[in-house]
């Protein structure tokens, strides 16, 4: 279905909300340097070109969106980012280094995360353990007999970790509901659930891929209540969403995939000026 386009007033293209986060490193222009880099990726599967020499930049605390008509290759790209799969041509930078190489776990440690178009979360985990579970990889270390002793850094560490969780399922509005089967809520809260995973280790990067697919008004206004805290905190977002209006309002700057190719790249008031965007996708 084509999107409609917004009349609403970017949020992106006021000065208070182009102005660098706090503490953020600077180009000598002014602009934040970018954390996450792409460049001159191209995508071949088979005799199927998905992408074309695609190149774009995230800094810390800006919203980039990417969107397209229904192939266009934003998938794709989002795999190519988060290590999924690998690039035939080009790369990807993060945080100043060449991450090309390495593996999906490798990013998410530097700092990447993802959600999914469909949400995934561990159905039959309650909401608490869903966001505890994206913890769990900085362990304790020293196995049972660490475990059975209860070294007090142990249990400091299990503090802090429910300290945490604690923290986002509050932010998140999730915390009435905690301790749910997460397979048991509406898609809404789902996708809240996903995000509360995704965020609980403070990312640097955040790829959202149609965070807002499934969603009502209601939900996809609070979805993007929190994107913008994030945003507000420093984190950079990726996001990916076939709502033209929810993009318009949320991103600082868009960039326009078509088969596979930038059509173009600009603030949400020159991408809806655009008329080569408009025709190919806007409407
Ligand atoms: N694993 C694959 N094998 C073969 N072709 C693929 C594969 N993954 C994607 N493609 C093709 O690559 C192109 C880009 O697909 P992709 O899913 O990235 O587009 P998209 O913009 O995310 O689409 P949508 O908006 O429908 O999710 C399409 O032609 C698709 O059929």
């Amino acid at each position: 279905m084509p999107p409609g386009a917004s009349d609403s007033t970017p949020a992106a293209t006021t000065a208070t909300a182009l102005a660098a986060p706090s503490g953020a490193a600077t180009t000598a222009g002014g602009a934040p340097e970018p954390l996450l880099r792409l460049y001159g990726i191209s995508k071949r599967f088979g005799g199927v070109q998905a992408l074309t020499n695609v190149s774009l930049e995230v800094a810390p605390g800006r919203v980039q969106g990417l969107i397209g008509p229904n192939g266009a290759g934003k998938t794709t790209l989002f795999d190519i980012v988060s290590g999924i799969t690998p690039p035939t041509v080009g790369g990807v930078q993060f945080a100043g280094r060449e991450v090309s190489g390495l593996s999906s776990t490798a990013r998410a440690r530097l700092g990447m995360r993802r959600t999914f178009q469909r949400a995934q979360v561990f159905s039959w985990l309650s909401v608490e353990d869903n966001v505890l579970a994206a913890l769990e990889w900085h362990g304790g270390g020293g196995g049972v007999l660490a475990d059975l002793v209860a070294w007090p850094g142990r249990r400091a560490l299990e503090r802090s970790r429910r300290e945490k969780a604690d923290e986002v399922l509050a932010w998140c509005g999730l915390a009435d509901c905690r301790r749910a089967a997460a397979g048991s809520l509406p898609l809404g809260q789902q996708r809240l659930v996903e995000l509360a995973r995704a965020i609980v280790d403070e990312p640097r990067l955040l790829l959202l891929d149609e965070p807002t697919s499934g969603l009502d008004h209601a939900e996809s206004e609070r979805f993007g209540d929190l994107i913008q805290s994030l945003r507000g905190k420093g984190t950079a977002i990726l996001l990916v969403e076939h709502d033209a209006g929810f993009v318009m309002r949320m991103c600082d700057r868009i960039t326009v995939l078509n088969l596979g190719a930038v059509l173009a790249e600009g603030t949400p008031a020159q991408i809806q000026a655009d008329e080569a965007v408009r025709n190919a996708y806007l409407g």
